[in-house]
């Protein structure tokens, strides 16, 4: 037996929203229909799930987020990140590998692949360390962890500090066709300063980190991507600078693509209110100009895709203050509501523009078969209330961490179902 989803309204590719009525079975998506032929006249003996005239979009697609698990988990699981992605509207997520163990050995990959099996809801990718323990001294075994199942590299929570690792890294990726990814950090440039260098770290005598700290990488290594010939993928966009390298690279046809998340594009460092660390994440909300320039970026396509860079901490350690508190926000639970909320209803974006950098974009980027609705695609989606205005409340999450500076925004665009190959993984209650 299958599931039709009825009364729900699809997308067209045109940014135009058309009733539609879609049957599941076996996970798949096996027939999308206009609602006449649809079921709603015949008996098939299928299930009906009543769509209540919501978005039926394809299930959304993070490709930065920190799982926790193993080592942190007292900031999160994979058993409750996956749950808080499902009530985000996700269906595949790509977790970071500043575990601990970071994930820099196949058993590591196991034990990350394994626990989402048995307790995750959606699907969730693995990425493999660029170097042992995220040192940068030495490369891991590429081959070993691509066999194991990551799907690209990365560092992040730090960045490659050595140039020729750097290269040796890309040289060995490219090789094996896969991508690059980049957390975009010079360590010279930033050491012991909690914010951005600018208005806010001066009025609170606090260290500041500059643009030229992460602008600084991704020049570097869009030159060595060149080099290369690797896929490069730029993590956490958040300079003017960095969004000029990008273009600039990608008019040279260099192989790069960046990502860029809901608070660089919402907050500056002029919105913190105070020493409050749920305004403190790595980068670091920047400038008005530098949010201006990553709009512009996402909008031309300098940058192709959104993520959350969901980094739950819990609030003891959100607690030591701005200083000494550790970098990182939550996103997943918020994500889809503020940037519908605040770019597609205030007609900026069309939905279309915003679901394409959260689904087709990120699958293209990375080669992923999942984030269209389509006839023999699988059953991932996400039914979207696009009416309803509600007040972002921490105490609702399903992360572990509380951690976010959107606490009370009234935003619309709440998913209220999500599926994954054709299971309910999560439903309004
Ligand atoms: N983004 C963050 O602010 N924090 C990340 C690490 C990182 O990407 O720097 C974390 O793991 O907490
Ligand atoms: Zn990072």
């Amino acid at each position: 037996m299958g599931t039709w989803i009825v009364n729900g309204k699809m997308l067209d590719g045109d940014n135009r929203l058309v009733n539609k009525n879609i049957l599941i079975e076996n996970g798949m998506i096996t027939s999308i229909t206009e609602p006449k032929e649809g079921p709603d006249n015949q008996s098939d003996g299928h299930e009906r799930i009543d769509a209540k005239g919501q978005l039926i979009a394809p299930g959304l697609i993070d490709m930065h987020v920190h799982l926790r698990e193993p080592g942190f988990e007292h900031k999160e699981t994979i058993a409750t990140g996956t749950r808080s992605a499902a009530r985000g509207g996700f269906t595949t997520i790509a977790c970071m590998p500043n575990t601990r163990p970071v994930i820099d050995t196949p058993e590591t990959v196991r034990y990350i692949l394994d626990k989402a099996e048995t307790e995750g809801v959606v699907r969730v990718l693995p990425y493999g360390c660029i170097t042992d323990n995220q040192l940068g001294r030495e490369l891991t075994d590429f081959e070993a962890l691509k066999d194991a199942g990551v799907f690209a590299f990365t560092d992040d929570g730090v960045g490659v500090q050595s140039a020729q690792m750097m290269k040796d890294a890309m040289a060995k990726a490219a090789e094996l066709g896969m991508p690059i990814v980049a957390h975009c950090e010079d360590n010279t440039l930033v050491v012991g300063a909690p914010v951005n260098e600018g208005a806010f770290s001066r009025k609170h005598g606090l260290k500041g980190i500059p643009n030229e700290s992460e602008a600084i990488h991704v020049g570097r290594d869009i030159l060595l991507a060149e080099a290369t010939g690797v896929h490069y993928h730029v993590c956490h966009v958040s300079t003017e600078q960095s969004v000029r390298l990008i273009r600039q690279a990608k008019q040279l046809g260099i192989k790069v693509t960046a990502e860029v998340c809901p608070h660089h594009l919402l907050l500056s460092d002029e919105d913190i209110p105070g020493l409050d660390a749920n305004w403190k994440m790595n980068p670091p909300l920047r400038s008005p100009r530098d949010v201006q320039a990553c709009i512009k970026g996402i909008e031309d396509g300098t940058i192709d895709i959104v993520v959350t860079d969901h980094a739950p901490h819990s609030e003891e350690e959100k607690a030591k203050g701005m200083q000494a508190a550790p970098f990182g926000i939550v996103g997943f639970e918020t994500a889809f509501p503020l940037l519908y909320t605040h770019f597609v209803l205030k007609g900026k974006w069309t939905l279309q523009f915003l679901l394409d950098r959260m689904t087709v974009k990120p699958a293209e980027v990375f080669g992923l078969s999942w984030g269209t609705l389509q006839e023999g695609a699988a059953a991932d989606l996400t039914l979207i209330d696009l009416d309803t205005e509600k007040e972002v409340n921490p105490a609702e999450f399903l992360s572990k961490g509380r951690n976010t500076p959107f606490t009370g925004w009234k935003l619309k665009g709440w998913p209220t179902r999500t599926i994954v190959a054709g299971q309910v993984v999560w439903s309004e209650a």
